[in-house]
């Protein structure tokens, strides 16, 4: 992406003059949480037209998608059925032979394809030899038809007695002559699905005729013989025992009789409104899918506002946790709303009997209720999870949990109602009930369809008219013919599982607030489990603390763990100094100490720190990477709890009242924390709102002069992802002014930026901190020498010194030193002159006209006069003269050599 330009306009820095915030003129007197709402809002609002592609994805496309989907699966099984839009027509076939009987899995050949007999019922009688010839006519034709190899040897045929009935058969037996038709009976009664077919002759001679009359018996349900409910296996036995019969009658072998039969079925016209027994079995599925989209959606821009620190930020800067939670939820409440309506309209156009056929509002309620029910699920997840990727995967998990639970418990009644039946423990269905809602969509959608869509009887291939879902249906319970066959004792009228909704809703809800404050942030802060009945939760506690008990107090109760004595003799005196109840500075930081992690992972990252800020001051904290820095910014911030001591600001404790602290406060975090998609001046104006400014051109004026100062004036309606790194930080750094705040915390400001854009940053600061206090951390020693009124030096946790620059410089370098040749004739009046223009200067060396003066601070204010006396020579004493400076640099290697030095003999 290409960056902004990071133009410089030609604004004198010196000249311009940085507009304050008139709380008067912009703050409303009340009504911040409802300035905070709007302000939010209209920032989602925002970001929802900058992803519109994504918010008609979720609201419109994915319902229309869904519903192709459902068009797309009803074409596919018409197609698989033959249901075209014409007349279904078969094909003829030719009537085959029958085939070798099939036995049971895994024993395909324990079967007997032929059992006969002429004997009715139990007679007793003679085997009929011309019957024998029958068969034998009818096994040689068929084994030819059909390629097979039974006997026509009568005589290996096996001829079975009565005793044979309970005989179990370990092979396939082909033809068996048995006593009677009460054998076939009862041998088919005791081993079931074993025979494929028995014939029982009646053969009656009459004087003219003879009547070949036989019974067919056969299997007709679903066997291992196969199935046969159409008969065309019937009519294929019968076909060659007829022919059989005609050969025997005819008593030429030479003819050979043969029938061509074939089968063709009826035609049969496309069954109308079919697709509805598809939308009821795939419905729950696809509609649910449909809200997991916005589900999703919910997951990952919820947690990546918090992975990315935006919350904490707003937070910080006193956003209202309910404020947060609302402005989203209206924002889905949105998405749902839009997302049910378009799937009313769609499923309308396509004409689906579920959406035609059922009261608008039945269906507006429970689409939007269910997408509702998901959102509070998804809200919930949000407090759990703090990595965007996490949530996702957890979005996706969920998507797979309910559409298999959709695709097998929702698929159709038998399964869908098993639920309220007493043949299922009622207790898990209501867990399913209070923890899914999709379980309470299912039911839902099952019990609406059951009156509204067609339905398919397969055994009578026919379409059933559903009668339509009125408003009152709610209220009922369904009817089904499911209701005996499954015992459905409990089931419930359909408003019930809206109830559960609305159920799951409140509770996810509440569950979700509840989590989002006891649950600890990644700087371990939170609130006790039991934070609701304190007072100070529900009623806004700006008291502040007694500063006299207050230090005394958190002195006994947070002992400092370090010998003070072993601290430079400055740092004693700025504890003691802290420690005073007479001094009013606005912050101090009192025996501080921050302990990460336990056990070998345990880290101490501030050690027991006391530190002061007064009034018009910047103090620069200096210290090595992880000295502990960022932590007691952290700290001060409310955004890290502390592990022992306290901070107090404007007599407020960050222990006791965080919250209110961070009203007094503006943070400039160390890394950027900036949405890519909103522009500077809406950055400026989102965090306006937090503060409670309702928009004016007041506002307006104050938020273009600080865009100004800092250079971005000329980008302010650019994106922040096009701005490079120094522009980002600067953009960061006047957030932190936004408001005015009394306290200032800037964590390294200039990072990343240009010496030029660094200097119009060191001008605004320099101009702002005046009535209030600003900490500010840096790498820079340029920054810190530049900015910082008072500059303390970490190392490891422990503040190792403090003091303005020149104090540091004299104390731990030479300060300025300047260095003087004189003629030796005149070096006692040079002196004299000296010691007359610097009180109390202090030579440091003085060795044949060569003299060295030391300026300590208090003197250094008489430096410039003396530098032009030597410069301007009136006297002519001096032959030469030479300054120098220790860095602050020099200072900062120094303390923090001594300071690893000292460690090493230690140990
Ligand atoms: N959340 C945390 N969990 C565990 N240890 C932490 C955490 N944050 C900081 N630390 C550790 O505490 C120590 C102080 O860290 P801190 O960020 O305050 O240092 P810093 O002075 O701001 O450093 P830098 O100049 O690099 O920003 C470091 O050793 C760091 O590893």
């Amino acid at each position: 992406m290409k960056k902004q330009e990071d133009n410089n306009s030609s604004i004198d820095a010196n000249a311009f003059e940085i507009k304050l915030w008139d709380k008067e003129k912009i703050n409303k007197k009340s009504g911040l949480w409802f300035i905070q709402f709007l302000t939010m809002l209209k920032k989602n609002f925002i970001l929802q037209f900058r992803y519109w592609k994504t918010s008609l994805l979720i609201s419109i496309l994915t319902p229309l998608i869904a519903m192709i989907l459902v068009k797309f699966i009803i074409i596919l099984h018409q197609n698989q059925l033959g249901i075209g839009k014409g007349i279904y027509k078969l094909d003829k076939y030719p009537l085959s032979g029958i085939e070798d009987c099939v036995g049971p899995i895994n024993e395909q050949n324990k079967c007997i394809n032929l059992m006969f007999t002429n004997c009715i019922d139990n007679s007793v009688c003679q085997r009929d030899p011309n019957i024998d010839i029958i068969i034998s006519n009818f096994v040689e034709a068929n084994n030819k038809r059909m390629n097979l190899n039974w006997e026509t040897d009568l005589s290996k045929w096996e001829n079975w007695e009565n005793d044979k009935l309970n005989f179990d058969i370990k092979e396939r037996h082909n033809i068996i002559h048995v006593p009677n038709s009460d054998f076939i009976y009862n041998y088919s009664l005791n081993h079931q699905n074993i025979t494929h077919f028995g014939i029982v002759f009646d053969i009656k001679n009459t004087t003219n005729t003879t009547n070949y009359r036989y019974q067919l018996w056969y299997n007709a349900t679903l066997n291992y013989n196969s199935t046969d409910p159409f008969g065309s296996r019937v009519a294929s036995v019968a076909r060659g025992m007829d022919e059989a019969i005609v050969k025997f009658a005819n008593g030429d072998p030479s003819i050979k009789p043969q029938f061509t039969v074939d089968l063709k079925d009826f035609p049969i016209l496309p069954l109308s409104g079919f697709e509805d027994a598809l939308v009821t079995e795939s419905g729950p599925m696809f509609f649910f899918c449909v809200a997991m989209v916005i589900f999703i959606n919910i997951l990952s821009t919820i947690v990546s506002e918090k992975e990315n620190r935006i919350r904490f930020s707003m937070e910080m800067m006193g956003l209202k946790q309910s404020v947060y939670w609302l402005s989203w939820t209206v924002i889905y409440v949105i998405h749902f709303f839009i997302n049910s309506i378009a799937t009313i309209i769609f499923g309308k156009l396509f004409n689906y009997a579920f959406f035609t056929n059922t009261n608008f509002w039945v269906l507006l309620i429970v689409f939007f209720v269910f997408g509702l029910a998901m959102g509070a699920l998804a809200m919930f997840i949000t407090t759990l999870v703090s990595r965007s990727m996490t949530a996702v995967l957890i979005g996706i998990s969920f998507l797979i949990i309910g559409f298999l639970i959709q695709s097998f418990l929702f698929s159709d009644q038998y399964i869908a109602y098993i639920w309220w039946s007493t043949k299922v423990p009622q207790f898990i269905r209501k867990l399913f009930s209070i923890f899914l809602p999709f379980f309470n969509f299912g039911k839902l959608f099952i019990d609406i369809s059951n009156l509204s869509s067609n339905s398919y009887n397969s055994v009578t291939n026919t379409v059933v008219k559903g009668t339509g879902f009125k408003w009152n249906d709610f209220f009922k319970k369904p009817s089904s013919l499911l209701n005996y066959a499954l015992k459905l004792d409990y089931m419930e009228p359909t408003c019930y599982a809206l109830y559960y909704l609305f159920a799951n809703i409140v509770l996810y809800y509440v569950l979700g607030l509840y989590l989002d404050n006891i649950l600890p942030n990644e700087y371990g802060n939170r609130k006790p489990f039991y934070y609701f009945l304190l007072p100070s939760y529900w009623f806004n506690n700006n008291k502040s603390v007694k500063k006299r008990d207050w230090v005394t107090q958190i002195q006994n109760k947070y002992p400092l763990e370090i010998d003070v004595k072993d601290l430079d003799d400055d740092v004693q005196n700025h504890y003691q100094y802290t420690y005073d109840e007479s001094n009013n500075d606005p912050v101090k930081i009192i025996n501080l100490r921050k302990v990460y992690g336990s056990g070998k992972k345990r880290k101490v990252a501030v050690k027991g720190s006391c530190l002061s800020i007064g009034q018009d001051k910047v103090v620069a904290l200096l210290g090595q990477n992880g000295a502990g820095k960022s932590t007691t910014m952290n700290i001060i911030s409310g955004l890290s709890p502390p592990s022992s001591g306290d901070i107090l600001v404007y007599n407020k404790s960050v222990r006791k009242n965080p919250t209110s602290v961070q009203s007094e406060l503006g943070i400039c975090p160390q890394h950027d924390i900036l949405y890519k998609d909103l522009t500077a001046l809406e950055h400026l104006r989102l965090y306006s709102g937090i503060k409670g400014a309702k928009s004016c051109p007041e506002l307006d004026d104050i938020l273009i002069n600080r865009l100004k100062a800092v250079q971005l004036y000329t980008v302010k309606d650019a994106r922040a992802e096009t701005y490079s790194g120094g522009m980002k930080r600067r953009l960061s750094m006047i957030i932190a002014t936004i408001g005015d705040p009394n306290v200032i915390l800037l964590d390294e400001p200039t990072t990343g930026m240009d010496p030029v854009n660094r200097r119009y940053v060191w001008q605004f600061i320099e101009k702002f901190k005046k009535d209030r206090c600003i900490l500010l951390t840096t790498h820079s020693m340029e920054e810190a020498d530049a900015l910082g009124d008072d500059i303390v030096i970490m190392s490891t946790g422990t503040i190792k010194a403090i003091g303005n620059s020149i104090h540091l410089k004299n104390k731990f370098g030479n300060g300025y030193r300047i260095s003087v040749l004189v003629d030796v004739e005149n070096i006692d009046k040079f002196k004299a002159i000296a010691s007359n223009m610097v009180p109390g200067i202090h030579i440091a060396d003085d060795s044949a006209g060569a003299l060295i003066y030391d300026f300590n601070d208090e003197q250094a204010q008489y430096v410039p006069d003396f530098v032009q006396y030597l410069d301007e020579n009136p006297d002519n004493y001096v032959n030469t003269w030479g300054m120098s400076q220790t860095t602050l640099e020099e200072v900062f290697l120094y303390v923090i050599h001594e300071d690893s030095n000292r460690k090493i003999k230690e140990e």
